[in-house]
């Protein structure tokens, strides 16, 4: 066994060790958690920010020479624009939800006298995410898998090593501080690729591997693990602009999809528009909103000919050709992550809807439309995690759908699909509660099965027994640091 295969596999022992633990604590215990590990990435923000600052100045370097695109740095930069304190409130949002784990969502009494039933959530138990070089990224999967009482192996992006290990290490501290060192294995770091080559064979630790980015990474992951995927692929993200739709909703609505974040997943990358409402002057309103912000349109035939007409005013040559190009067959399978944009013209909805199908990743998808049977019939039509009606695919996010945060977007269909927040974070376990039941009463008749439903009322003595150990443990590890301490003084 290599240095590495043994130190990858006690990350996984480890952390299935801490999973173990995690599943019995209490909703007092992980939020006190959360707030441990605020006060500790806090506490050490000179240090992360000097580590993001070292990650970015080589990233610029890269940047300069050619071998790494610009617009990572904006996602990699965690000084900018308030980012800090955003993540640190994202953690206080976070404490105030509702925990994900104990819900019972089933409650059936299967016989008189007390057998009962109960379908209650659980942690899934070891989780490990692969994301982009995005550190924010990494706090927020942190904090989801403590609140939901999972251990997380994280991996991100190579361009942020430096900060993710600095994060890690306060986060590793506030949970420390509050449960133990056990605990603190709930969240590991790893960070070069061969570590995660080591870690898909280890499906005896690992429960799920969440790939977050390209198509190329989550099929990679999929063809090499033998543990379950939940793929968070790319998103090929499409609009239609129906015959009825309305103008200023449409500049509105693309112009926000394309530019808000051009980078990210949910970002509008392909334009299709019904022959009519070009016709009406939609397209060239939309597109005239797009040009002003320097979105290149990739058009065909139709749109193309349209378009071009609309830039005849335009004197300057290079900025004509540089707004307006034919597109090519590429361009509809092309996430292009960037200020462009592809756009076809259709002649009618379901040409529309076929389109999406066939191309799009089923991520998330939209309909401008003012008829809302029209609508209805799209949302229903096109096979995406999200299908809005009326509204900017840059909704698709876990905090803008009030999760708190989000471990990223599925792009799977099971068990979680769109952003996954808490809930996608749990799956549930039966308790099967009885007094000396036994089946072969049931089998001879002396026993009749109920099968009433019963409410789904919490039984306080499940986690009681729990808090008492918990509580003994926590003045067990009280009282050694206490005699560590003594010990370290004399
Ligand atoms: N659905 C979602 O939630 C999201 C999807 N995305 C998608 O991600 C893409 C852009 O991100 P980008 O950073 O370029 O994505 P990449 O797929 O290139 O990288 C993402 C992560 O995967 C790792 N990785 C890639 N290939 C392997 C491999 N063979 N083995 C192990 N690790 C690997 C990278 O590691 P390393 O850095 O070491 O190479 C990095 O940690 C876009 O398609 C975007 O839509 C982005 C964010 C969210
Ligand atoms: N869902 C979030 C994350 C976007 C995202 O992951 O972007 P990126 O890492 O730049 O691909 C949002 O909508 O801002």
């Amino acid at each position: 066994m290599t240095t590495e295969t043994e130190s990858i596999l006690q990350v996984a022992q480890q952390a299935r060790q801490a999973a173990l633990v995690c599943q019995t604590l209490s909703s007092q215990q992980k939020d006190r958690t959360l707030l441990a590990v605020r006060e500790a990435l806090a506490e050490q923000r000179a240090e992360i920010l000097a580590a993001n600052q070292s990650d970015l100045r080589q990233a610029e370097a890269l940047c300069e020479q050619g071998k790494l695109d610009k617009v990572l740095l904006k996602r990699l930069d965690l000084s900018g624009s308030g980012k800090f304190d955003t993540l640190l409130a994202g953690i206080d949002q976070l404490r105030t939800l509702p925990d994900p784990v104990g819900r019972v969502t089933l409650a059936t009494e299967l016989a008189a006298d007390g057998l009962e039933l109960y379908r209650v959530t659980c942690p899934i138990g070891v989780i490990c995410v692969i994301f982009e070089s995005r550190p924010d990224a990494l706090v927020q999967i942190g904090t989801l898998g403590l609140k939901s009482a999972n251990a997380v192996v994280l991996k991100g992006g190579r361009e942020a090593t430096a900060t993710n290990q600095a994060l890690t290490a306060a986060m590793r501290l506030g949970v420390e501080r509050t449960l133990g060192a056990r605990y603190a294995n709930a969240l590991q770091l790893v960070t070069t690729r061969a570590e995660i080559a080591e870690l898909l064979k280890l499906d005896q630790y690992l429960d799920l591997v969440v790939p977050r980015g390209s198509q190329s990474l989550v099929r990679y992951i999929k063809a090499n693990t033998t543990v379950p995927v939940l793929g968070h692929a790319d998103g090929l993200c499409a609009c239609y602009i129906d015959k009825d739709a309305d103008p200023d909703k449409a500049v509105r609505i693309v112009v926000d999809s394309k530019t808000q974040y051009p980078a990210a997943c949910n970002a509008l990358e392909t334009l299709i528009c019904h022959r009519l409402a070009m016709e009406r002057g939609v397209l060239e309103q939309v597109a005239q909103a797009l040009w002003k912000q320097n979105v290149e349109i990739r058009a065909d035939e139709d749109a193309f000919a349209h378009l071009q007409k609309v830039l005849v005013s335009t004197r300057n040559q290079d900025t004509k050709q540089k707004l307006l190009r034919r597109a090519t067959a590429e361009d509809w399978d092309t996430e292009f992550l960037d200020y462009i944009l592809a756009v076809k013209i259709v002649e009618s909805m379901d040409e529309a809807i076929s389109h999406i199908n066939e191309h799009g990743s089923h991520h998330t998808d939209c309909i401008i439309t003012e008829d809302v049977n029209t609508a209805e019939c799209f949302l229903a039509a096109v096979d995406a995690a999200g299908v809005y009606h009326n509204a900017s695919t840059r909704f698709a996010d876990g905090f803008r759908y009030g999760f708190g945060s989000e471990v990223g977007i599925s792009t799977n269909r099971i068990h979680a699909r769109g952003p996954v927040g808490l809930e996608g974070l749990v799956t549930y376990k039966y308790r099967l509660y009885g007094a000396g039941h036994t089946v072969a009463e049931f089998a001879a008749g002396s026993r009749q099965f109920t099968h009433r439903a019963i409410p789904a009322r919490w039984r306080p003595e499940w986690f009681a027994l729990n808090q008492q150990q918990q509580q003994q443990q926590l003045q067990q590890q009280q009282q050694q640091q206490h005699a560590s301490a003594s010990d370290g003084k004399s």
